[in-house]
């Protein structure tokens, strides 16, 4: 669509050139100066062209240059153009359409909706930074998904993209865990039990919290246990690095089965301390005060905002210290030209702060910052069962979610068919799970419904996987038959639903834009349902192998590859994986 919206502004440019040549006019480059919109209905045509931006040069009104330059197009254009008023409306000639998009997608292939809009942009994206007390939860899955299929977004807009995280392994709650371990873990090992590392050290972290209900010490301990770790005693070291090593392992394995990945982690235990020496350094150039508690604080009256503690009255670092310190470290790293934070809502007030007080210390990059807040994730009330009773544990979740798909593969008398049952499920489980996390906007909280995202039929992950597997099938029965002997034709694409099809095709860039300067990849998601259930109906509508015109089947099978490629490219960039058969 691009490449026509191109075309038909040359085809304008020129005939204003000829025109003003024709007149005895100089004018500059009238391409610079064309305007295209799209007319506010579909029966007034494709493209409008407003022609006043061109009265100065040949001194008269718009509809009258509208109606010369229109008259002086001739009929060797591809389309068609009316005035109305000081606006040339094109209708862009159907055949054309088809032409282009389907040659763009076939040139293009795996590269079709990469567009430039970003290029050169540098951007780095923070997303699911968990602590290392705990496994995964289902928030934490809403957070992945978010974070990558945003950069995924970004980086097919041109950007460079750097997918970092940041692990929060230091501070009291690792401690409890490693409390709990030492006094009741009997020398026992993730190996040694077969527990998964992550589950391993949140269930000692859950004995903690039992524990501690009865021995009012606990937390006392615990305390002493950070100090330890903060004065690097060898044992407690030992000991928490054991521990951390033991939860990344699982943490690390739930990303894999998730098709989750970063480029770089960040730990806490390596950044907590900086950002101290940012805050005194500020205070000492009159950005921050002095309390009478000893602590050093921001004046944030000038947002609208109460003060802010940035380093305690005993010099120990608050939540925002560490971040001060992380943010400009990163810079240094990578100098980005903008930094994503995709955190829960809950955190608003922490990153208002954390910008606004880069930006008092004159970061010229602080502008660029941005948190991307998204809502609370929960279950149907007693749906499915949890851990601990309150958080819904990321693996059992899958699990859980696996266990149904496979049962429903087994009703359906489908595991004949399939050459690996327990993969397909794993895949269809998990494009449930991200197309639904993905398919509301991230800012609303909403309730995951598990039997609802695995609905073969409408608005779910699933759906769009069996349509990308129906069109693979149709295509391997192409490949495999006697289809030789036709051609493509466009002009025998006349249905309206292959209309519909072709123009969602040709727009597709466009939505990869739209979804990028947005950093929203629920664009792309009702993108690929509309795509699906338009093909749907094509299909309904429109016979495909089963005709007797070999031209026909060739054309509607081209129509068919550009669909399935597009579905492909886009499943893509919101993490769900193509399946051949399901
Ligand atoms: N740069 C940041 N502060 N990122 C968010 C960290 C989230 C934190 N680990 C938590 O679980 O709440």
């Amino acid at each position: 669509m691009q490449e026509l919206k191109e075309q038909w502004k040359d085809i304008i440019a020129a005939s204003l050139k000829k025109a003003a040549a024709q007149a005895g006019i100089e004018m500059d480059d009238p391409r610079t100066r064309i305007i295209v919109e799209t007319p506010p209905k579909p029966e007034m045509g494709d493209l409008a062209f407003p022609m006043f931006p061109f009265a100065r040069d040949f001194r008269k009104a718009p509809p009258a240059i509208a109606a010369d330059i229109a008259a002086s197009l001739g009929s060797d254009i591809p389309g068609e153009a009316k005035t109305a008023g000081p606006y040339i409306n094109i209708f862009i000639s159907r055949q054309a359409v088809f032409q282009s998009v389907l040659q763009s997608v076939g040139e293009k292939k795996d590269d079709y909706g990469r567009t430039g809009s970003l290029k050169g942009e540098k951007v780095m994206i923070e997303f699911s930074s968990p602590n290392t007390n705990k496994p995964l939860h289902l928030g934490h899955l809403r957070n992945d998904i978010l974070g990558e299929s945003t950069a995924r977004i970004l980086e097919a807009a041109g950007a460079e993209v750097m997918k970092v995280n940041l692990i929060n392994n230091r501070g009291v709650h690792i401690c409890k865990s490693m409390l709990a371990y030492s006094k009741f873990g009997k020398g026992e090992t993730p190996e040694s039990t077969g527990v998964k590392g992550d589950h391993f050290v949140g269930d000692y972290y859950v004995k903690y919290n039992n524990w501690a209900k009865e021995d009012s010490s606990a937390d006392g301990q615990a305390q002493e246990m950070l100090k330890k770790w903060e004065d690097g005693d060898s044992a407690t070291r030992e000991l928490w690095k054991t521990m951390n090593k033991w939860t990344l392992d699982g943490i690390n394995q739930t990303y894999e089965k998730t098709d989750i990945s970063f480029d770089r982690f960040y730990f806490e235990s390596e950044t907590y301390l900086s950002g101290k020496d940012i805050v005194l350094k500020g205070l000492e150039d009159g950005h921050f005060y002095k309390d009478d508690d000893g602590s050093i604080r921001l004046d944030m009256s000038d947002i609208g905002l109460d003060t802010k503690v940035l380093l305690r009255g005993d010099g120990t670092s608050v939540y925002v210290t560490q971040d001060l310190g992380t943010a400009i470290a990163r810079h240094g790293d990578f100098p980005f030209d903008r930094l994503i934070y995709v955190v829960g809502n809950e955190q608003e007030y922490h990153f208002k702060v954390l910008f606004h007080t880069l930006k008092k210390l004159g970061y010229e990059w602080a502008d660029q910052l941005y948190h991307l807040s998204y809502g609370m994730v929960n279950l149907p009330e007693g749906k499915m069962k949890s851990r601990e009773g309150t958080v819904v544990d990321a693996d059992d979740l899958l699990a859980q979610l696996e266990e149904l798909v496979v049962e429903e593969i087994k009703t359906k008398g489908r595991e004949e068919e399939l050459d690996d049952v327990t993969g397909t499920a794993h895949a269809i489980a998990l494009g449930a799970l991200n197309y639904y996390l993905l398919h509301i906007s991230p800012l609303k909280d909403m309730v995951f419904n598990p039997k609802e995202s695995l609905s073969f039929n409408g608005n779910t992950g699933p759906y769009m996987q069996y349509m990308g597997a129906r069109i693979s099938s149709m295509l391997r029965k192409y490949e495999e038959g006697d289809y030789s002997g036709g051609a493509f034709k466009p002009e025998l694409l006349a249905s309206p639903e292959a209309w519909e099809l072709v123009k969602l095709i040709g727009a597709y860039p466009g939505m990869v834009d739209q979804a990028a300067s947005e950093m929203n990849p629920s664009v792309i998601a009702s993108f690929v349902y509309e795509l699906s259930r338009n093909f749907s109906r094509f299909y309904h509508e429109n016979p495909i192998l089963n005709n007797d015109d070999a031209d026909l089947i060739v054309t509607r099978i081209e129509l068919s590859k550009a669909v399935l490629q597009v579905l492909k490219n886009a499943f893509k960039l919101i993490n769900i994986r193509f399946l051949e058969k399901m």
